[in-house]
């Protein structure tokens, strides 16, 4: 089941595969005319009545497929104002071949007539909310008339996010919808088709730019509103909880906080003065530093645990400790996964472990992709948390669904890369859910990673790859 705004993922990922959207709404709408054919006789009268969006366009492509029947289609709207270019070249198409074609101003001028089938193809998963005018009026025509009501996707007026019918939707006999069923269609008086539309499997497996959708920013919102990160990390090493800050900074939190040893804290503070810096004393962390950063945790939405921290015995247990008294995301890196099998924790943690990592933690791996992918999601659902573990292809998996990443190059086998992912995991975990964060971060750490890679070829350093986060991202 697809929610409208995974549909627009997955189009989008199937975009960028190289199979196009107007390629989509022809497999649609011919779906759509054979649904027809499977509702209507030949010379039966059949009106198709399309909105302004690309519902609108599977329908006026279905158009091309029904001449064997008395065809009236309505534009819902004048044709300048048809909202994207693949279904105004379709509504072009029917006026150039002579289509019977009518546009309807306003409700007023809509008139249904007496069909014996309409297709409702008015608004499909960019919708939500009631039914605007003159969609509303014409769907109460189609629900007061004796016309077998066929709609496309979705009968219009059913939110595709949370599967709510608006008490004016249209009231479908029949409904064909694309590529996998959507939220609140199970529950329809309707009959349900699901048309296979063309988009390949890799656009849900694979990590694509569509995934980037996911990401939308609040203009009215403020600062803490698009996450504060707290990475732990530093002691033996000063780099690695920077890289991670900077990175999480780069992908897009507000506030990133780097709680470190005092040893190592002006060194840390040193390489950006975008962090904020707060220090235990000591030179590692260790368990008499738990209360104090516990409390510091909970006033964050992530935590980034690992980054430099070591593996010494006393800092290992602090580490289990903390996780314990930890309930939000925490992105877990290094020689802090060592703990993750055996910790006892309310919190959703997200493991970034390459093979080898991987392997200590009790996990299994292999050198074909396929075989690996299945391993992990097996040993994801055995310690019930988020894996991301990296190689050339990174796998994602919460123990129920996999993706895989195929960005990223040879050149990211230097120090510090690891962190940059974990940071980036680290940010986009305050907002969005623990497995598309990960899946998100392999993709943009390693799109960052081939952007580097083409300034800098193999001598590319972790610090590029900070700096490509953003467009990794956000670019078009
Ligand atoms: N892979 C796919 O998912 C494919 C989907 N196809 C079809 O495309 C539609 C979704 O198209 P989109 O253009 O995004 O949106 P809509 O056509 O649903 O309508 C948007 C349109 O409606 C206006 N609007 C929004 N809310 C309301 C409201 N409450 N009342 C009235 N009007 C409203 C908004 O302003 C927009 O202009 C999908 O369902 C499929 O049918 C592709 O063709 C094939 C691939
Ligand atoms: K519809």
């Amino acid at each position: 089941m697809l929610t409208g705004s995974e549909m627009a993922v997955v189009d989008a990922n199937a975009e960028a595969l190289g199979v196009p959207r107007k390629q989509l709404m022809e497999s649609s709408g011919h779906s759509v005319a054979r649904a027809v054919r499977d509702h209507a006789d030949p010379g039966d009268e059949v009106v198709v009545v399309a909105g302004r969006g690309n519902n609108g366009g599977d329908a006026l492509v279905a158009a091309r497929f029904l001449d064997e029947f008395a065809l009236r289609v309505c534009l819902l709207g004048r044709p300048e104002t048809i909202t994207t270019d693949i279904a105004r070249e379709n509504w072009d198409a029917l006026q150039s071949a002579d289509y019977p074609t009518e546009q309807v101003g306003d409700s007023s001028a809509f008139e249904l007539g007496d069909p014996d089938l309409a297709v409702d193809a008015m608004l499909g998963t960019g919708i939500s909310g009631a039914l605007r005018e003159p969609a509303a009026t014409a769907a109460a025509a189609m629900n007061d008339s004796a016309a077998t009501v066929l709609s496309v996707d979705v009968p219009s007026g059913l939110d595709c996010e949370t599967g709510d019918l608006a008490e004016n939707a249209v009231a479908a006999d029949h409904v064909v919808t694309f590529h996998d069923t959507k939220p609140g269609l199970a529950d329809l008086p309707a009959s349900v088709t699901v048309a296979d539309i063309g988009i390949p499997d890799a656009a849900q497996r694979f990590v694509e730019r569509g995934d980037r959708r996911r990401l939308s920013r609040d203009p009215a919102s403020h600062k803490g509103d698009n996450g504060e990160v707290l990475v732990v990390g530093g002691g033996p090493y000063t780099g690695a909880p920077a890289l991670a800050a900077r990175a999480a900074l780069r992908a897009g939190a507000d506030l990133v906080r780097v709680a470190a040893p005092d040893t190592v804290a002006r060194e840390i503070q040193g390489y950006s003065e975008n962090l904020i810096v707060r220090e235990y004393d000591g030179d590692r962390l260790a368990p008499a530093h738990v209360d104090w950063l516990a409390d510091l945790a909970a006033d964050h939405d992530t935590l980034v645990l690992g980054p430099g921290l070591g593996g010494a015995g006393e800092t290992l247990s602090a580490v289990e400790s903390l996780l314990a008294r930890f309930d939000g995301t925490a992105v877990v890196d290094a020689d802090a996964l060592q703990v993750v099998p055996d910790v006892e924790t309310e919190a959703d943690l997200v493991c970034t472990p390459h093979q080898g990592e991987l392997v200590g933690m009790g996990g299994e791996t292999s050198d074909d992709w396929r075989e690996r992918a299945e391993l992990v999601e097996d040993f994801a659902a055995d310690i019930g948390q988020t894996l991301l573990v990296k190689g050339a292809y990174d796998v994602i998996s919460d123990g129920e669904r996999t993706r895989i990443s195929r960005t990223g190059n040879a050149g990211m086998t230097v120090g510090g890369t690891g962190d940059v992912l974990a940071g980036v995991t680290g940010a986009l975990a305050c907002v969005l859910e623990p497995r598309h964060a990960a899946a998100l971060a392999a993709y943009a750490n390693g799109t960052a990673g081939d952007t580097a890679v083409e300034e800098h070829g193999s001598g590319l350093v972790a610090t590029d790859l900070v700096e490509a986060v953003p467009g990794a991202l956000w670019a078009e």
